[in-house]
């Protein structure tokens, strides 16, 4: 499903974010990446959604390689991607419904098939009767949740997530978190930087482990590894 090979990422500043970065995640897999503040987690996961290029290696996805992508093609990349920003991201005028449908609106999906997935999806979230809310109105929690169904509502392949959990608190994103399990059980794969310890630890699954840029470790089932 994503593919790095002989990855490095260095920006425009000088600064290698990553260097000869390899991995294979397979489609279902469920992956944490973790590793101190600056150590290259956030570019791992932007490379994946082509928000950045490599400047060399290959990052392929679905069988795109994401470097080679003309920027007209981009848009048949992110169709297989949903990405969870920690600080949810949802437009502020939209009520919770129309920040859903949005998504399916820029692809131009047919009206009837916009209402009947938004609908199943915040159903999935638990906020089907939130619809006609403004993002204002809810908890960052529900926010959070809203951004969650954002993200799934074209039925991508792959579900990125950078910090999700980190405006929310421990009961929050416990909720959160069930809800990501429940997504990668229906197939998904899911890829999700944090630095919430206590979650890594107790829900265990593969683990990579990124510092200084280089991949530390790739563990199935490891454990978080830092102090929180
Ligand atoms: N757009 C950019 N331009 C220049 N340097 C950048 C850019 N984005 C990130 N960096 C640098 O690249 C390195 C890795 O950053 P990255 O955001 O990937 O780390 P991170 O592991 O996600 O950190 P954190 O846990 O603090 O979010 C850092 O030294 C950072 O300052």
């Amino acid at each position: 499903m994503i593919e790095m090979q002989g990855v490095t990422k260095k920006y425009p500043n000088g600064v290698t974010a990553l260097s000869g970065v390899d991995v294979t995640i397979k489609q279902g897999d469920f992956v944490y990446v973790v590793g101190p503040s600056g150590a290259g987690k956030s570019t791992f996961i932007k490379l994946i959604y082509r928000e950045e290029k490599p400047t060399e290696g290959k990052v392929i996805v679905g069988g795109i390689n994401t470097a080679a992508l003309k920027q007209r093609s981009i848009p048949t990349l992110r169709r297989q991607i949903g990405v969870v920003f920690q600080d949810f991201k949802l437009l502020p005028l939209l009520n919770v419904y129309e920040n859903v449908a949005f998504a399916l609106e820029v692809i131009e999906e047919e009206p009837a098939v916009i209402r009947k997935r938004v609908m199943e999806v915040l159903d999935l979230v638990g906020l089907k009767h939130k619809a006609r809310m403004l993002p204002t109105e809810l908890s960052g929690g529900e926010q959070q949740r809203v951004a969650i169904a954002r993200s799934i509502v074209n039925s991508p392949k792959v579900v990125i997530a950078d910090e999700p959990t980190g405006n929310l608190d421990p009961d929050t994103s416990w909720d959160i978190m069930r809800l990501f399990e429940k997504i990668n059980e229906r197939g998904t794969t899911i890829v999700m930087a944090t630095h919430n310890k206590d979650i890594v630890n107790t829900i265990r699954r593969r683990v990579i482990a990124i510092e200084g840029g280089r991949i530390a470790r790739d563990e199935q089932g490891g454990d978080y590894g830092y102090e929180a």
